[in-house]
């Protein structure tokens, strides 16, 4: 939708502003015109125009923003399958120090070039499925050196990738296990050490925090929350995922950009991140991966909160790279539209990133980042599961997938 700024709230996320016979001009990989063919066409009077990309009367939207993923980790989780098909719940295998932190292990051990490698072929598999931008957290060493090699790969993976890749650092992830029982000096070292290292490095724009039953309190929460915008972080949390915590009144209280998960959070929860502007990013993969109740997206659209959309692709609670399925999961889990998920899925989860002024919409001075499906309309994205519906992704300007191929 032209012109507008800020995040989409309420009856503002159906509005996505399909155009039938579009068209999209770009210079220098930047955005120049966009609307019906023939008014762009007159915009180009005169401009020698080099190249031409023809969607053959297909579906084509801004490339897709993923603004919550655990993307650069060791290891994988597929023995815990076993574990939770016998009832065992995701805060008791972590309580047995599972979950998470057999990943930090995992992590710890593997070089930052094992763990590149390895995120890049997850980075590539984003693509595509239609993401052009990418937030990645740390979280899987919990230690300074160990989360420093995690961001290092971000900055690895943003230097060498078509895809942008925004950094964010969570120590605040779990507790170690070499601090167990301890967790208020583990907090001290998060605050006293990582903190400014990180951002004395910049290896970092956010900062995120799992407050949730058995790992930090939302005392702890506000302490980190607190300290990492003392440093000049923008602040995140994950809030409310399997515990009604108050982590949604928290992520107000302390004008986060955004809060993830929500699956227990309150109707007062949610009035206090509207009325903060705070963003609710839903994670429905996640949701449905734990058999957990959903996030009540709907809840939090009636009541003006900024719905945003993610895979939290990680290896344990939610191990997959697929938007499409999260745009199922979406509609079918969430109670959202077709557009309201296309919404979440661009402009809100650009805002969730900081980066709403700079894409997420096709409008002119944004980045050329679009893609091109395999279909006519918006609904048949999510009707139609399981595949992969992806043609073309253009990353500022540049096609790097073509027939649903990297470009090399
Ligand atoms: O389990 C994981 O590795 C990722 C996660 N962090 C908080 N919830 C899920
Ligand atoms: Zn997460």
């Amino acid at each position: 939708m032209r012109g507008k700024s800020g995040p989409r709230i309420g009856s503002d996320m159906s509005n996505v502003g399909a155009i039938e016979h579009g068209a999209v001009a770009i210079r220098e990989g930047k955005i120049v015109a966009a609307g019906p063919e023939d008014e762009v066409r007159a915009q180009l009077e005169g401009v020698l125009v080099t190249k031409e990309l023809d969607a053959g009367g297909r579906l084509v939207t801004p490339g897709l923003v993923e603004p919550h993923t655990h993307l650069v980790h060791g290891g994988s989780r597929e023995h815990e399958l076993a574990l939770k098909l016998k009832g065992a719940s995701y805060l008791e295998i972590l309580a047995n120090g599972g979950g998470i932190l057999s990943t930090v292990q995992a992590t710890r051990a593997a070089s930052e070039d094992e763990l590149f490698a390895k995120a890049k072929i997850s980075l590539d598999t984003m693509l595509l499925f239609g993401a052009t931008t990418v937030e990645a957290k740390s979280g899987y060493g919990l230690t300074l050196n160990d989360e420093l090699k995690q961001l290092r790969v971000n900055k690895r993976l943003q230097d060498s990738h078509a895809v942008d890749v925004v950094s964010t650092f969570m120590g605040a992830h779990a507790v170690p296990t070499e601090y167990k029982g301890r967790a208020d000096e583990y907090v001290a070292l998060v605050i006293n050490e990582m903190l400014p290292e990180v951002k004395r490095q910049g290896l970092a724009e956010f900062c995120d925090v799992f407050c949730e039953h058995g790992v930090f309190t939302v005392e702890q929460s506000r302490t980190i929350l607190g300290a990492a915008k003392e440093l000049g972080f923008g602040v995140k949390i994950h809030a409310d995922e399997i515990e009604p915590m108050g982590g949604a009144e928290l992520a107000g209280e302390q004008g986060c950009i955004s809060a993830e998960h929500l699956l227990a959070a309150s109707n007062e929860g949610f009035r206090v991140m509207a009325e903060a502007g705070v963003i609710g990013v839903c994670l429905p993969a996640t949701s449905f991966n734990l058999r957990a109740k959903h996030a009540r997206a709907r809840a939090m659209i009636e009541v003006g909160v900024p719905v945003a959309l993610s895979t939290d692709y990680n290896p344990g609670s939610s191990p997959t790279e697929s938007l499409q399925l999260v745009m199922t999961l979406g509609c079918l889990n969430l109670g959202m539209t077709p557009e309201e998920v296309l919404t979440a899925m661009t402009i809100n989860a650009a805002y969730a990133i900081g980066r709403g002024e700079r894409i997420g919409s096709l409008e002119p001075g944004k980045d050329a980042d679009l893609v091109v499906y395999n279909a006519t309309n918006i609904a048949y994205l999510p009707y139609h599961f399981g595949i992969n519906h992806v043609d073309t992704v253009v990353k500022r300007g540049q096609i790097v997938v073509r027939d649903g191929r990297l470009v090399s």
